[in-house]
């Protein structure tokens, strides 16, 4: 199989011939910026001392500081930060934001840590990857594995590394230490936001419409219960233990009451179960990843029924997987635009750290549905003009900003 990062570059390589680009630009994109490994020691609840190893990448900084998640899980490689970071450059360029891009992560189950672990590692990793990060420089923000009790930690190590509270050096924090009213739904919120668009441009009436949507953690629940609120029947939701499946449909804020009791979507009343590789291929208007990469792939793109992917995950459909969804005339709208409203309320929550002015959730919604609709405007347009995929025209977006902005820095 060909390396994460390789497969990542090949829209970006359709977009920069599509409106050729300088060479030297292509070149300056090609690679991070900075990659750092770092080894994080945890004294564990034993006794033992354990080393985890972590990553941070920063892969483009023309437009602003490097901005991105951080990853906690037992499969993160350098290869799948460089790539997370490449995303990043291109999800802020897109929704023009004044960020490049970046993102960590740490080699760890977090389900074998005790909370005290879980902590020790958060604080280690910031300790670690401290001098390469800064509210100017680098903003970490959660992810998969990752939440704002984290950020939380992370942050206030930080402040004890420097000597000063700097709340703008991470995004996603609990409210009262300076996180922003709405980042908690903002991914799953703009994932809503992108299919209302996509709807509207294919003609489709919400209350007729369904969706599968696959992971109920961050982005997987908002994404379901705010494409319920617009009128969709969820059918089918799924975790690391399997997928639910009711042919009319069922109320996802149910699901998250009974995840919270039993650990797991799976075995939710008056549903049935089903794996998650099944759930990709219902008959839905929306299937909406929110999982992991590669999850639709040229092995199973053939059996997808859904009209509309909305990638709420990073990377969940493959090069070879996109073109066939392609010939197929099924709408795809991409990670870098649908999962963007995450790091739009990111930088929300700097701005309002760095301005010490918070705002009303009202507000924040607001500001989000507007960068979003336009954003999506902007690529549906490019999509048109250049007779291309949505993923394409929004690297062509994102490369008209880039260019520029490399250009008017004097690097090429
Ligand atoms: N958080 C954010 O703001 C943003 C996240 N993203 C992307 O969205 C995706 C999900 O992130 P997020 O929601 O934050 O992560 P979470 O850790 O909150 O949730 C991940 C969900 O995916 C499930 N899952 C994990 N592995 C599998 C698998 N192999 N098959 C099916 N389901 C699986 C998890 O199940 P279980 O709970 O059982 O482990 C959980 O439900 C990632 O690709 C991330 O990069 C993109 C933009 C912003
Ligand atoms: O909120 C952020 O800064 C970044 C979120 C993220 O990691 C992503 O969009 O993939």
């Amino acid at each position: 199989m060909q390396n994460i990062f390789e497969m990542a570059k090949i829209p970006l390589d359709k977009a920069a011939a599509l409106i050729k680009i300088n060479p030297a630009a292509a070149k300056l994109l090609a690679e991070p910026e900075r990659t750092l490994e770092v080894s994080i020691p945890v004294i564990m609840d034993d006794g033992r001392l354990e080393v985890f190893t972590g990553y941070r990448a920063q892969h483009n900084t023309a437009l602003g500081p490097a901005k991105g998640g951080i990853r906690f899980h037992q499969h993160v490689t350098m290869d799948e930060v460089k790539t997370l970071s490449f995303w990043m450059t291109f999800k802020s360029a897109i929704l023009n934001l004044p960020y490049g891009g970046g993102k960590g992560g740490v080699v760890v189950d977090p389900r074998n840590l005790s909370r005290r672990e879980l902590e020790g590692l958060s604080r280690g990793y910031i300790q670690k990857i401290a001098p390469v990060i800064g509210e100017y420089v680098d903003i970490p923000a959660p992810d998969v594995n990752t939440d704002s009790r984290i950020m939380g930690w992370m942050m206030d190590e930080y402040s004890k590394v420097y000597g000063r509270l700097a709340p703008g050096v991470i995004t996603g924090k609990p409210k009262t230490i300076g996180g922003s009213a709405g980042r908690g739904s903002a991914t799953g919120r703009g994932v809503m936001f992108t299919v209302r668009e996509a709807f509207k441009k294919l003609g489709i009436d919400a209350r007729q419409a369904t969706a599968a949507v696959q992971g109920f953690g961050n982005v997987g629940s908002f994404t379901a219960k705010l494409l319920y609120d617009i009128g969709v029947t969820i059918v089918a939701v799924s975790d690391v233990q399997g997928a639910i499946y009711k042919e009319d449909g069922f109320n996802p804020y149910a699901v998250e009451e009974y995840l919270k009791d039993h650990g797991s979507v799976a075995g939710f009343p008056g549903t049935s179960s089903m794996d998650n590789a099944e759930l990709l291929e219902l008959p839905v208007t929306v299937l909406a990843p929110c999982a992991l990469e590669s999850q639709i792939t040229g092995e199973n793109a053939g059996r997808i029924q859904a009209k509309i992917i909305a990638e709420g995950a990073n990377g969940p459909t493959t090069p070879a997987a996109d073109e066939l969804l392609d010939q197929r005339g099924v709408m795809i709208i991409p990670d870098v635009l649908a999962n963007a409203g995450g790091v739009t309320v990111s930088y929300f929550e700097w701005v309002q750290n760095l301005y010490r002015y918070y705002w009303t959730e009202k507000e924040v919604h607001a500001r989000q549905e507007e960068m979003m609709v336009e954003a999506f405007a902007k690529v549906y347009e490019a999509g048109q003009q250049y007779n291309c995929t949505l993923r394409v025209a929004a690297y062509v977006v994102a490369l008209e900003r880039l260019t520029e902005a490399m250009k008017l820095r004097g690097w090429y």
